[in-house]
């Protein structure tokens, strides 16, 4: 393998497009959007799954929940329907009551904004999400995190944002005493990764406003970082026009959702991590010092979010932030006014900084802590217009290094440079598609409610017109539901050979251009009035802070070829995500057999089980690399064992993971050695991808290919993951332990050994579960130690369901059926995650809800099991508060 070179940052434009579609092989209902290659879906369709009973949205199944947000939440899920992938799903409510209430009190006290109108229309919970979705759908990088299928069935509460998983969960930067935990050269290799990101945006018009390393998230392998979250971007309208070429005329295929420009009036993103330019206007606004006003309104660049990247690399490199105060709105003036200090040392490697101000050093002779602090001040320059700009600093027009620092390392820069420039030229031309039906409610907005009725009516009729089919006696009782969209999707090639299937629905024709039509004379009324508004120029507000990388002057000409937008990046093929080596709920479902799959009873040897006996484990023991699959046993050999493995949940989360870091940290010390590796290693629910160095899964743009493995140090700090809870007794967890172990060499095994007996005798026995609505009295509680744990249980005529309850509004949502089917009395099952998790707040007793439909609604059940509180730390807290003026 070269170290470097163009192989091994081969990768082409198609290669690109390819692996920014949906691998969907099968759709559940939705459509692609022939741009973008995001799935839309406009169905949403609830049920449990077979093997786990788990909670499915169309073919998701979903596992438990990664991380909550301020409107959502974000779910592990697997994609049943292809190869049992793994995603991430950020299920957000339409309506939030107490986010939407804040936002009427704001509103009140703004000024008038000829945009006002669409956010309050939309509601700010509403407005938020889909511009979300708007930004996401224009993305597709190798280190922007993507979106993959959008399901918003307007029958359902809930919108669902489909993204590929990012296991390593957020960056672990600093530890409980504000010390670095990453080395130098692993904040060198993720300040990489995130100068690509961010220059991909905003070569795409989009400025991210909330760059912070909880907003960066590591790979399942902790190679690559991707920025995530871009629930407060902004999309640069002017930026996006001149890139593409266009004249200002040319407004008719932006989505109006990108160019409400309304949410520029709040201030967004993390107070610690904001650029001084910004709370300039937040200052007036606290001290009054100056009347609010449009015009003073904080000039959103691009410059804030190098900025914000300034603060994070200082952070990953000191472990604390260069701008502190003990109140909040202190911040604001200390970042305006003072300078920053270095520590004497950086990274958790302690090298010499040299303090703030140095000495020039002879060039090609700066040390390390030169360089950084040289960085730093281009990147924490108070003055955005003085501010380096990302293209400053990765390079100049005739490929010379500009920064030292960061290309530090790489054998081959000027390669590692050419191979990752985006491509000036390339097409950036926004699609009609892309834009115009990106929500439909955006589309028709004047017209809402009366669309959701037609809408509502539409489907009934579409239904009464179907033939009764097997499936629809299941869901008779149950009300209206949604039809699956009947559409004919014609086949085209595109430019660059691949196929693309587009939306033809010959009675929606006339609608659609009416719609079309609408939108256009709105989109030019849009223009006519941002043009008349006194003293807005988008363009400007871009162009302010960048110097010459802004303006007409150096943006990329659109392609002659055409509309999709074509980047020169390279990437390898897209890496599997499913490499697990636990049997996949796929692999696992397809092992019932067929008989009890007609009958719907099984019987007492057919049960699944969630024991594992010890056969089962050391018949598996081989290195799962040596197997035709990656996705665990076969089907054969699960049917052969009789037996269901569930899967425990991989611990991903850095603030966990690194608790138990040091943990296992200090097993490591008092010789256990190969336990802490393979425990990190099932924490990651990736043992075979960790075991191995692997080729396919390196990060290109960190021009470390010929990195062949992580250290051990890498892994603990860098990293920031380990086992959450290795010594937990779910089978699942035992399982991955042993595999890795076992992977590693012999002395292993006897601890394995140790380990599965430990198992046997901690583990109460698994009873078969009560017969739905049954309840049974004096049975066996499961137990686990962690809270992630779910184990699952055998239970009697085992069915899919097909009812729909989507419009349960508690966070008990997810759970498994079971848990929320047990009868009255005693409540034997372990709760599920996100009722554990579940928080006071009111969020789930929303009253202002309005169903559309009657469904069938479940008793809910009150477990005996308090849910212990999750309790974040002071230092994510902090980092997490938004502020909202
Ligand atoms: N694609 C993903 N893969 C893995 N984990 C994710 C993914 N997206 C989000 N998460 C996790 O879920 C958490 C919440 O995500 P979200 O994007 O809602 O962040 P947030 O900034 O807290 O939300 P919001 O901006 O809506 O308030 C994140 O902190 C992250 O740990």
């Amino acid at each position: 393998m070269p170290a470097d070179g163009a192989s091994v940052y081969a990768y082409s434009a198609r290669d690109a497009t390819s692996s920014c579609t949906h691998s969907s092989s099968v759709l559940h209902s939705g459509t692609f959007d022939t741009d973008s290659g995001v799935v839309m879906t406009h169905e949403a369709k609830s049920s449990y799954s077979e093997t786990y009973n788990r909670k499915m949205i169309n073919q998701y199944e979903f596992n438990h929940r990664v991380g909550r947000g301020q409107h959502g939440e974000v779910y592990l899920a697997t994609d049943t329907l292809n190869g049992g992938e793994q995603v991430a799903i950020k299920a957000v409510k339409r309506k939030n009551p107490k986010v939407d209430r804040m936002s009427k009190l704001r509103k009140k006290n703004l000024p008038h904004s000829p945009h006002l109108p669409l956010v309050d229309e939309l509601g700010d919970t509403e407005h938020k999400i889909r511009k979300e979705i708007a930004i996401m759908k224009k993305l597709c990088h190798p280190h922007v995190v993507r979106l993959l299928e959008v399901i918003d069935d307007k029958l359902n509460e809930r919108i669902y944002m489909v993204m590929e998983y990012l296991g390593g969960g957020e960056i672990k930067w600093r530890t409980a005493n504000d010390e670095p935990v990453l080395r130098v050269e692993q904040t060198r290799r993720i300040c990489r990764d995130v100068i690509l990101g961010l220059e991909y945006l905003h070569h795409q018009g989009i400025i991210h406003r909330d760059i912070k390393p909880a907003n960066l998230l590591w790979s399942a392998d902790r190679r690559t970082v991707k920025i995530s979250d871009f629930g407060v971007s902004h999309f640069s309208y002017a930026q996006r026009l001149a890139a593409a070429g266009k004249g200002h005329n040319r407004v008719d295929d932006l989505d109006p959702i990108l160019m409400d420009d309304s949410d520029l009036s709040k201030t967004a993103g993390t107070p610690f991590f904001l650029a001084p330019e910004i709370h300039r206007g937040v200052v007036c606004v606290l001290e009054h010092t100056t009347p609010w006003h449009p015009r003073k309104k904080p000039q959103i660049t691009k410059a804030i979010d190098v900025w914000a990247f300034g603060v994070t690399l200082y952070g990953l490199l000191f472990g604390t932030l260069p701008f502190t105060s003990a109140h909040e709105y202190d911040v604001y003036k200390v970042i305006r006014q003072q300078d920053w200090d270095v520590p004497p040392t950086m990274g958790s490697d302690r090298l010499p900084t040299g303090g703030r101000h140095q000495r020039p050093q002879p060039k090609g002779q700066e040390t390390e802590g030169y360089l950084v602090v040289q960085l730093l001040d281009r990147l924490l320059q108070k003055d955005a217009r003085k501010r380096i700009t990302l293209d400053q600093l990765k390079v100049t027009e005739n490929v010379l290094i500009r920064d030292p620092w960061i290309l530090r390392g790489i054998s081959n820069p000027q390669e590692w440079l050419r191979e990752t420039k985006l491509d000036r030229q390339a097409s950036l031309e926004p699609t009609a598609d892309e834009t115009r039906f990106a929500l439909s409610s955006v589309v028709f907005r004047w017209s809402r409610g009366l669309h959701r009725i037609s809408t509502l009516f539409g489907r009934v009729r579409q239904q009464r017109r179907r033939a009764p089919t097997a499936e629809d006696d299941e869901y008779k009782n149950v009300g209206v539901h949604s039809a699956p969209n009947e559409v004919q999707l014609s086949r085209h090639r595109t430019t660059t050979g691949a196929i693309r299937i587009s939306e033809h629905h010959p009675s929606r024709e006339k609608g659609k251009q009416r719609a079309t039509r609408t939108e256009i004379a709105r989109h030019k009324s849009t223009t006519d009035i941002m043009r008349t508004s006194k003293g807005f120029e988008p363009w400007q507000l871009w162009a302010g802070a960048s110097g010459s990388d802004t303006g007409a002057a150096t943006l990329p000409r659109r392609s002659a070829s055409g509309r999709t937008p074509e980047i020169s990046l390279k990437v390898p093929p897209k890496p599997s995500r499913t490499n697990s080596p636990l049997p996949s709920p796929m692999n696992v479902s397809q092992a019932t057999t067929p008989s009890a799959e007609h009958s719907g009873q099984q019987s007492p040897e057919e049960r699944p089980r969630s024991r594992i006996s010890l056969s089962w484990l050391f018949g598996n023991l081989t290195p799962h690399r040596n197997r035709p699959s990656s996705h665990g046993p076969s089907p054969q050999e699960v049917r052969a064992a009789g037996l269901v493995v569930h899967t425990q949940p991989p611990s991903r989360s850095s603030e966990e993971a690194f608790g138990a870091g040091s943990k296992g940290a200090s097993r490591q010390s008092s010789g256990s050695g190969p336990f802490s590796l393979a425990m990190r290693a099932a924490s990651w629910g990736e043992v075979a991808e960790y075991a191995r160095p692997s080729e396919d899964l390196t990060s290109l743009y960190s021009g470390e290919r010929a990195e062949e493995q992580l250290d051990e140090d890498t892994l603990l700090l860098g990293a920031g993951g380990v086992a959450q809870s290795p010594l937990s007794s779910t089978p699942s967890a035992l399982l991955s332990t042993v595999s890795s172990v076992t992977s590693l060499g012999p002395p292993a095994k006897s601890a394995a050994l140790a380990l599965l007996h430990r198992a046997e005798s901690n583990e109460a026995p698994i009873e078969p579960a009560p017969a739905e609505g049954r309840a049974s009295q004096g049975q066996a509680r499961l137990r686990t130690t962690s809270p992630l744990a779910q184990v699952s249980y055998s239970r009697d005529g085992l069915r899919r369901s097909t009812s729909y309850d989507s419009c349960d509004d508690d966070s008990s949502f997810f759970a498994p059926r079971s848990a929320r089917h047990s009868a009255a009395g005693s409540v034997d099952l372990q709760p599920s995650t996100s009722q554990m998790y579940q928080d006071e707040d009111e969020e789930s007793e929303d009253d202002d809800e309005v169903h559309l439909e009657v469904r069938t609604r479940r008793p809910s059940v009150s477990t005996d099991i308090p849910p212990p509180r999750r309790s974040e730390s002071a230092h994510s807290q902090r980092e997490r508060a938004m502020i909202c003026i």
